[in-house]
């Protein structure tokens, strides 16, 4: 076989599907991982495509089984094992080999790994890669972040191998340094919020309504075929449709309640925090994994109180108004996730394409969903207008802030905790205030700290008249 067009490092659940996708999509490929056995297994899987994979067990002979100049694709825990990985390979490379970060990477490393880069003048990319095991197989989303040249290297490969949307490839290039991962860790924020949204929804139908795993399922499967349809309501139909093999019960029923997750939702809040773009609902969503995992202490809170996720009595709620609720949500919580992008064009003087966002979310990604094709219109209206004011947004959001009002102040008084559509609803309160109360947190600041505040009649600094009076013995 001659000299492969690209090298894949990393043969886990991701690396080794994106692998297979790139040789199905014609290109030759080479791979190689850390713990050599993995290689033959993937190459027995590989069936037929393995005509077109190279396995090497030496990172020598992966990196000499690559057609020069080389591009390298990491598909490895974020962190220390990408610039581990990146420090063995480095002295095996030419100058113009390019090396391709394709995990979930914090992008202030991707912003430092395109730095060094840069300064030893040899090339890199840091691209997103969104869409499970399924999506790396058979076409994922995919958002750059690098030098414009070093995303054209490739663009021909991660555009072929990525899904398509009516035909256009979701693989856009972001901007420089992180700008890719930046947007891929939205993307995931976004993903743990609209997770959290539809898990209350469930928590309502479940606890609320007395409804069981397999009806509960129904009704996901008949939203997916409205406004929500999207990936993580069809998956959501399935989860709650599946029998425990091992006791026939709903296996959804046989699932502790103890979130994981690997950062990508906190570094989202955190980075909201830093540019102050509140992102509230995808907070939310964090909190209620980090609560989930503190199961001893809600298990000694339960027992302390007694439980309060109490049954709602009939005919309080419809299913109609919990779609209403999930609908606003959604929306509000895109319209935080789109916010502190726009935040993020600015201060990292970015030019993020917010309209090409969208559209890259439409089709391959886990947040996948009709309602990211009206968003790339009303962004390539308006690319930094708050989405929840875009007309057509405002108007779906005139039509079901009602129903997300009636499901989070329901859920509240039987004591079921709503997180998320509380943040949503929040937040759209809050964002419609024409007055807020934060004139009494200017007087407080004031008062104790002269920090002064701006008056409601007339332009300038000002104090109150408190601050000679307190102050004075
Ligand atoms: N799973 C998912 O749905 C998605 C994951 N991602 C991201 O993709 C990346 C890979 O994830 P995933 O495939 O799920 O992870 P897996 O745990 O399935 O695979 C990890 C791979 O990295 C290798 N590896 C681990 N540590 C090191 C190291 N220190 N040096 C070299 N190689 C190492 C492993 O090799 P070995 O066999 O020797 O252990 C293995 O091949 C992560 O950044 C993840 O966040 C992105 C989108 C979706
Ligand atoms: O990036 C992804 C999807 O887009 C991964 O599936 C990610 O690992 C999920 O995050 P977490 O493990 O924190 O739930």
């Amino acid at each position: 076989m001659s000299a492969a067009e690209i090298g894949v490092i990393g043969l886990g659940t991701m690396g080794a599907m994106l692998a297979l996708n790139i040789a199905d999509n014609g290109f030759a490929v080479a791979v190689h991982n850390r713990t050599a056995a993995r290689i033959p297994e993937f190459m027995e899987k590989a069936g037929d495509l393995a005509r077109r994979i190279t396995g090497h067990a030496e990172l020598e002979d992966f990196v000499k089984g690559l057609a020069s100049p080389r591009n390298i694709i990491l598909m490895v825990p974020a962190g220390d094992a990408v610039d581990a990985q990146i420090e063995q390979l480095r002295p095996l490379l030419d100058v113009d080999d390019m090396v391709i970060d394709a995990g979930n990477a914090n992008f202030h490393d991707s912003e430092r790994r395109a730095k060094a880069s840069e300064e030893a003048g040899v090339p890199f990319l840091g691209i997103g890669v969104s869409g499970g095991a399924e999506g790396a197989r058979f076409g994922p989303s995919i958002m750059g972040g690098g030098t414009p040249e070093a995303w054209d290297r490739v663009a021909h490969i991660l555009k072929a191998i990525s899904a398509k949307y009516e035909g256009q490839p979701c693989a856009t290039y972001m901007g420089t340094g992180g700008a890719g991962h930046f947007v891929k860790t939205v993307h995931n924020g976004i993903e743990y919020a609209d997770m959290q949204l539809i898990a209350e929804a469930y928590g309502v139908m479940r606890d609320g309504m007395g409804m069981d795993a397999a009806a509960c399922g129904a009704v996901f499967d008949r939203w997916n075929k409205g406004l929500l349809q999207s990936y993580l309501i069809e998956i959501s139909g399935k989860v709650s449709a599946a029998t425990d093999p091992e006791t026939g019960n709903p296996m959804l029923d046989m699932i502790l309640d103890r979130a994981g997750q690997k950062g990508t939702g906190r570094w989202t809040v955190i980075e909201s925090q830093m540019l102050g773009a509140p992102v509230p609902v995808i907070e939310a969503a964090v909190v209620a994994r980090n609560m989930s995992a503190q199961r001893d202490l809600r298990l000694a809170g339960a027992k302390a109180f007694g439980p309060t996720g109490g049954a709602m009595a009939d005919g309080t709620l419809s299913l109609d108004d919990l779609e209403q609720a999930l609908i606003a949500g959604k929306v509000l919580c895109y319209a935080q996730g789109f916010e502190l992008l726009i935040k993020a064009r600015a201060e990292y003087d970015w030019d993020l394409p917010m309209a090409e966002i969208a559209k890259v979310w439409r089709e391959g990604c886990i947040i996948r969903s009709a309602m990211l094709n009206d968003m790339a219109s009303a962004l390539t209206d308006a690319p930094e207008q708050n989405l929840a004011l875009a007309p057509y947004f405002a108007d779906v959001l005139r039509k079901n802030v009602a129903g997300l009002r009636k499901v989070a102040v329901v859920a509240m008084g039987a004591g079921q905790p709503v997180p998320a559509l509380a943040a949503a609803l929040n937040y759209f309160d809050t964002l419609t205030s024409a007055r807020t109360t934060a004139n009494m947190l200017q007087a407080q600041r004031d008062y104790f700290g002269a920090h002064s505040f701006e008056r409601t009649d007339k332009d300038g600094s000002h104090h109150g008249p408190w601050l000679d009076q307190h102050l004075q013995g």
